[in-house]
């Protein structure tokens, strides 16, 4: 019989990290990405109202919030999907404000989408490749493909159609693709949600990982212990506006917050 100190825990897929300097969220770092007063309004709706950031390369930022609280036009301001009505994006240094989003994606801010939508008749490969041959020609963007697909655990179904992927392995394919552009800053919205625990932490390890080799990260996750166990640096928005920011621990435990998501007495 297996005493339990010879147990072995459940495997998670091999991370290969890219070769190079392993970073850890270092805050005396200048930041790859900062965002200035930025206010996004539709019509007569303030959806974001003068919010700033920084992300330091290896550091993952969290934003959380209740529903409607701004955090998905936030994402998309940064990432160029929206265009902010005030403030500034500086990425690696340049101003990419009015930048297009697929610019973006090639000088290395890539996301994923909280719905994931992969050519369903191209194989794995081919969806990764669409995204390699962005920044690669021939044969180093099949290289290119490959090493992502190995770095996500999907190399072995690298021939198969997108579509006979099941969910968890649809959120490692988005994942692959935002990675085959070899981005200095990843955006994940809700790449976690909806998948089962083991599912979950395969994602949870995957993320730690591309944050040590380097990457910043934003990401968007409605399951709380998730994303308060994952970030560095978690800002809390209402309503568009900024409710607290700071160390996980310490936003938790921030009465606005715990207001905001519980409710008054008085609601
Ligand atoms: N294109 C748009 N036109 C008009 N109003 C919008 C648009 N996009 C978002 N809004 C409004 O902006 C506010 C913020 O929405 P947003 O989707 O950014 O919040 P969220 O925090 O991402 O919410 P959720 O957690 O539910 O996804 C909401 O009041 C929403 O109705």
């Amino acid at each position: 019989m297996t005493r339990p100190d010879q147990m072995q825990a459940p495997s998670l897929p091999e991370l290969t990290t890219f070769p190079g300097e392993v970073v850890h969220a270092d805050p005396s770092r200048p930041p790859i990405l900062s965002a200035e007063h930025i206010t996004v309004r539709f019509g007569g709706v303030t959806a974001v109202k003068d919010i700033s950031l920084a992300v330091r390369p290896g550091e993952i930022l969290g934003l959380i919030g209740p529903n409607g609280a701004g955090k998905t036009t936030l994402f998309n301001a940064l990432t160029g999907f929206v265009r902010p009505s005030e403030g500034r994006v500086i990425f690696a240094g340049r101003d990419v404000t009015r930048v297009e989003p697929q610019i973006r994606a090639r000088m290395g801010l890539a996301r994923t989408f909280q719905v994931e939508r992969p050519f369903e008749d191209l194989s794995v490969l081919e969806n990764v490749l669409v995204a390699a041959f962005l920044k690669h020609r021939g044969r180093a963007a099949e290289d290119q493909a490959y090493a992502v697909l190995e770095r996500v655990g999907l190399a072995d179904r690298a021939a198969q159609p997108a579509s006979q992927l099941n969910l968890a392995r649809r959120r490692r394919l988005e994942m692959a693709k935002a990675l085959a552009l070899e981005p200095r800053v990843l955006f994940l919205d809700e790449s976690i949600a909806g998948l089962n625990p083991p599912a979950q932490q395969e994602m949870v390890a995957m993320i730690r990982g591309l944050a040590q080799s380097g990457i910043g990260i934003v990401m968007v996750e409605h399951i709380m212990h998730v994303i308060m166990s994952l970030s560095d640096h978690v800002i809390c928005m209402a309503f568009g506006e900024l409710l607290a920011e700071g160390k996980p621990q310490d936003v938790a435990a921030h009465p606005d917050v715990i207001r905001a998501y519980l409710g008054d007495d008085n609601d």
